[in-house]
């Protein structure tokens, strides 16, 4: 499972929550403006935006998860199992197979408006990566300051959504996700009325009681309303600190601790990392399972004008500040 969100307060920020039992040995990959995609049926793509995001690199070629643009658009890609469905190449479109999705979208487009155009001509294919790294089943949500979108391509067809909440996790399609909203429509920050009875004198004793019903397990359905609650109520100051602190709070509402999520015996699906974009400033933060602190890479400390990749490692255990 995984969740993905995007806020705004001075600046936009767009992150994600990566939940698994194990890493595909991942990298701040920053991918400067002239390292050339050679892509599998559309040629070369050698002139792009440059991107910094969460990449498993395998031969050279950054396979991106998450990521945003020096633009400030963000893109990340969540599982979809059971849904996602690539097609066959077809002569004469624009196919692009489904782990160039990323780089194909943040290299070409600004905003979230370029990319819908751009989507509108796209032929998501099925071509796989390698014989190691089969096609993965994913949906993505497209992000910028303006508002979000989330991409489908489904057995009944290619969906775009409006995603007004800002906010992607996994199963159901996001349609139904939406509308499961509607469950939660009277939860809120202020302490509930006593509607239920005004012969039985029930009074809210304690704090918190309007969110009473906000459901509290790590199923993706109850993860997409949660975070939609938290990221829609959160209140922050619009400093750089304050944001990113508030960001990582909003993603902590649905992080995932060893133990709560078995996927077989003994093995247990875990947050392995969280992450925060600064789109305006290509800031990207992150934490790990083992890493509570936080930690940054910058697109703009790098040649952004280069053709290689630039790969940053990582960073894993805890780093405990003693006081005394
Ligand atoms: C495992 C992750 C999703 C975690 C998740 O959601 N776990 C809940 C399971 S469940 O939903 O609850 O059942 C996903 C998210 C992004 C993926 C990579 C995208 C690039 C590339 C695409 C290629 O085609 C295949 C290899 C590749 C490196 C991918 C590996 C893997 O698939 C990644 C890491």
């Amino acid at each position: 499972m995984c969740t993905a969100a995007t806020y705004k307060t001075k600046d936009f920020y767009f992150g994600r929550t990566l939940d698994y039992e194990f890493s595909y040995g991942d990298e701040i990959t920053i991918t400067p403006r002239n390292y050339v995609f050679n892509l599998r049926h559309m040629g070369t793509l050698s002139k792009h935006y440059a991107l910094i995001g969460m990449a498993h690199v395998a031969g050279d070629y950054p396979l991106y998860y998450d990521a945003i643009n020096e633009k400030g658009l963000g893109m990340a890609g969540l599982n979809f199992v059971g849904n996602a469905v690539y097609n066959e190449v077809e002569e004469g479109r624009e196919n692009v197979a489904q782990f160039e999705f990323i780089p194909w979208i943040l290299g070409k487009c600004a905003t979230v408006k370029e990319a819908r155009e751009l989507l509108s001509r796209i032929n998501l294919v099925k071509t796989p990566f390698s014989e190691q790294l089969p096609c993965a089943q994913l949906h993505w949500i497209i992000a910028d300051k303006e508002g979000a979108i989330v991409v489908e391509s489904m057995a009944d067809g290619f969906h775009v959504w409006d995603d007004p909440a800002g906010v992607l996790t996994n199963n159901p399609p996001f349609d139904q996700q939406m509308f499961m909203l509607n469950n939660y429509m009277h939860l809120s920050p202020k302490q509930p009325e006593n509607y239920f009875s005004d012969q039985l004198g029930l009074k809210a004793y304690s704090r918190g009681m309007g969110a009473l019903g906000l459901p509290g397990d790590l199923s993706s359905a109850s993860r997409f309303a949660r975070v939609a609650y938290v990221r829609e109520h959160s209140f922050s100051g619009e400093s750089e600190a304050e944001s990113v602190s508030q960001f990582f709070h909003i993603l902590g509402s649905v992080d995932q601790q060893r133990g709560c999520c078995e996927v077989e015996p003994g093995k247990y699906e875990i947050t392995l990392y969280s992450s925060c974009c600064n789109g305006d400033k290509g800031i990207y933060y992150y934490t790990t399972y083992e890493n509570h602190q936080i930690s940054a890479v910058d697109m703009h400390h790098e040649d952004l004008d280069g053709a290689a990749l630039v790969r940053y490692p990582v960073l894993q255990g805890e780093k405990i500040y003693m006081q005394n």
